[in-house]
């Protein structure tokens, strides 16, 4: 049983690789950028809450996406493994994440941290045409990225959970790379 975690900068690939690890272990891809963008399409209460931060490149609160990630974790489809892209962001999301699994007597088997430079990553996004990909957001996502979620890499690291891989290669390399690593 797969359960996984992609960690990396806005950019690196994680939603690219995550939506292939999905299809070939045959389990959900549970991006909460994703789930943020729908509900914002949407006009969900929490789509409305959550639309500026996301176009500032700005961190949506905790409180908001603890909610979102618990709900998700409880669908049915999640029983057979995940991967979570996007989530943890931050330490206090790591640990939270870490207090849910041991409630619902799951664990996380392989924490996936794609490495890729800074300018690879500004190419790569703007060359994506999302809304938040505009150069001045983009920077701010990464100085965001560097403050507040590149500690989360020590936290998995010091539970010998953490396992990077160069995300600087082709899609395909970064894939076959990705499936040498991982023992579901
Ligand atoms: N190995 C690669 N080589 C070149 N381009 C890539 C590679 N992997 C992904 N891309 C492209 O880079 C862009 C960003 O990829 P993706 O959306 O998967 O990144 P991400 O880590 O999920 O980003 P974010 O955290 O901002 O959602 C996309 O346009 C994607 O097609
Ligand atoms: N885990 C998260 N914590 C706070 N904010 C988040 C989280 N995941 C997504 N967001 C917001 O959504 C956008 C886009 O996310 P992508 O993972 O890049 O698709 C991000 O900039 C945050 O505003």
């Amino acid at each position: 049983m797969s359960r996984l975690i992609f960690l990396g900068p806005p950019g690196a690939g994680k939603g690219t690789q995550a939506m292939r690890l999905a299809n070939l272990y045959e389990i959900p891809h549970i991006s909460t950028g994703d789930l943020l963008r729908t509900a914002v399409q949407e006009q969900t209460p929490l789509g409305k809450k959550a639309q500026e931060y996301m176009d500032q490149g700005d961190l949506v609160p905790d409180d908001l996406m603890l909610d979102l990630v618990l709900h998700r974790l409880e669908d049915d489809d999640v029983a057979k493994g995940w991967i979570l892209d996007g989530f943890p962001r931050t330490v206090s999301q790591a640990s939270f994440l870490d207090h849910l699994l041991a409630e619902i007597h799951q664990r996380c088997n392989c924490v996936l941290n794609l490495e890729v430079p800074d300018e690879t990553l500004v190419s790569r996004m703007l060359g994506r045409g999302r809304k938040d990909d505009n150069e001045q957001t983009i920077r701010h996502r990464l100085e965001i990225y560097h403050h507040e979620t590149a500690p989360v890499i020590d936290y998995y690291r010091e539970r010998n959970q953490l396992v990077s891989v160069n995300g600087n290669l082709s899609m395909d390399e970064v894939t076959s790379e990705l499936t040498k690593v991982i023992h579901p």
